[in-house]
């Protein structure tokens, strides 16, 4: 049998990670895994167990006790947290706006990460890959990935797909209402991930003059090129 194929992306926000990388495990055939979709779940359990955010010793042990699991087919990927489907509530703008506060509490990324590699592990076993995707997957969760890619696109770019997403227009005023979501929580990621340069290795795709379909069929590309080389 070969060896799982395992594939790494990070980028920023709204540079299509999420939605890309689905769809490159789906044509691959393979698992999928939102990683920031488990520091949105620790956010959004945090906020229903009323815990402060600042309080770092108390959101690490949330983190610690946190009954979570993920779904990880491309087609339908879920989030449960102690048997409640929260796919939806880990979207709203409360949990966003609140996310970075979480997701640079070291403590917490240190349990997440762990549980990342674990996954990876199990659905790679399970389905033959796996595409991981989030900030740090390419440097420090899986740095041995098969394939590792840095997806960027400008942040007007980003600014304008979010805006459609979450208003469905990319008016001034929608613009503006997405931007801390955006470059706000982007600026606070940073201080303890590297996203915004590709580290050595890793494939730098930038898809702000792609479309979808052309940003799925680049990194796919790049997924031929580095597992044939
Ligand atoms: N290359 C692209 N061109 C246009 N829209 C895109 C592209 N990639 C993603 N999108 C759309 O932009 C939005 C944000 O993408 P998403 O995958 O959620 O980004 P991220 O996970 O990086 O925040 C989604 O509505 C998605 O369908
Ligand atoms: N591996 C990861 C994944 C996400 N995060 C953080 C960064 C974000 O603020 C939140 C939510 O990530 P998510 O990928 O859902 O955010 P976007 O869809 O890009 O807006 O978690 C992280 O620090 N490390």
């Amino acid at each position: 049998m070969s060896a799982p194929l395992t594939i790494a992306i990070d980028g920023p926000s709204g540079s299509g990670k999420s939605s890309v990388s689905r769809a490159v495990a789906r044509a691959l055939g393979v698992g999928f895994l939102d990683t920031g979709a488990m520091y949105r779940a620790l956010t959004w359990w945090c906020l229903e167990r009323d815990i402060d955010l600042t309080d770092a010793d108390a959101v690490a042990a949330a983190a610690r006790d946190l009954p979570l699991t993920v779904g990880t087919d491309p087609d339908a990927p879920t989030v449960s947290v102690d048997g409640t489907d929260i796919s939806q509530a880990i979207r709203t703008t409360r949990v966003s706006t609140s996310v970075s506060a979480v997701a640079t509490n070291l403590q917490v990324r240190a349990e997440l990460q762990q549980r990342q590699r674990d996954l990876m592990a199990q659905i790679a076993q399970e389905t033959g890959g796996v595409v991981a995707e989030g900030r740090d997957i390419t440097t420090v969760v899986a740095p041995d990935a098969s394939v590792r890619v840095l997806l960027t696109a400008s942040e007007e770019a980003r600014l304008r797909r979010r805006s459609t997403e979450l208003h469905g227009s990319t008016d001034a005023a929608a613009v503006e209402a997405t931007r801390d979501q955006v470059v706000r929580r982007d600026r606070d990621d940073s201080t303890v991930s590297t996203f915004t340069e590709a580290a050595p290795g890793v494939v730098l795709v930038d898809t702000s003059d792609l479309d979808f379909d052309q940003s799925v069929a680049a990194v796919l590309a790049v997924v031929t090129a580095e597992t044939s080389a």
